[in-house]
């Protein structure tokens, strides 16, 4: 259906393994109403390529923002999380007032889900440990109250 938001950020590739290299790319992000989409694209043409995966909405379960790590670079300073039944995918918007668009509509189109959740991690999973609270299992309950 009709695209609600589009935008170029950078992902993190989820860490399968804790010793495995983190990597982070940029996409073509597109959410509407049903899914958020991202694409390969070409950044010299500024063109859409092949589709490299989706979440459906109704599938989120938490959307907020993520607290840099130490000596992040200034093109992922503002990040977001989407946490799914999988867990957390990782998002990087250049600029906050990008991120505060994106998160504002999906906690929007996600507010009636099944399975909301109460508690998040306000930190990166990396390397198999919450940095918020040291937790190594990537299931435990968040560490942090989301606001009401
Ligand atoms: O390995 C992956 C796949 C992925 C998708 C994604 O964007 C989302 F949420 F699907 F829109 C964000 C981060 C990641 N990392």
């Amino acid at each position: 259906s009709d695209i609600l938001l589009e935008e170029v950020f950078i992902k993190r590739s989820q860490q399968k393994k804790k010793t495995s290299p983190l990597n982070y790319k940029e996409r073509w992000f597109i959410l509407t109403k049903e899914k958020i989409s991202y694409y390969d694209f070409d950044s010299e043409k500024m063109r859409r390529k092949g589709l490299k995966g989706s979440v459906d909405l109704e599938k989120i379960k938490c959307v907020e923002t993520v607290q840099p790590e130490a000596n992040t670079p200034q093109e992922r300073q503002f990040a977001f999380q989407i946490i799914y039944d999988e867990g957390p995918l990782y998002i990087f918007a250049k600029h906050e007032e990008v991120r505060a668009e994106w998160i504002k509509k999906l906690k929007e189109m996600v507010r009636f889900n099944k399975e909301l959740m109460q508690k998040y991690h306000p930190c990166f999973w990396v390397d198999g440990v919450w940095l918020c609270c040291q937790q190594e299992v990537k299931q435990a309950m968040g560490c942090k109250v989301l606001d009401s």
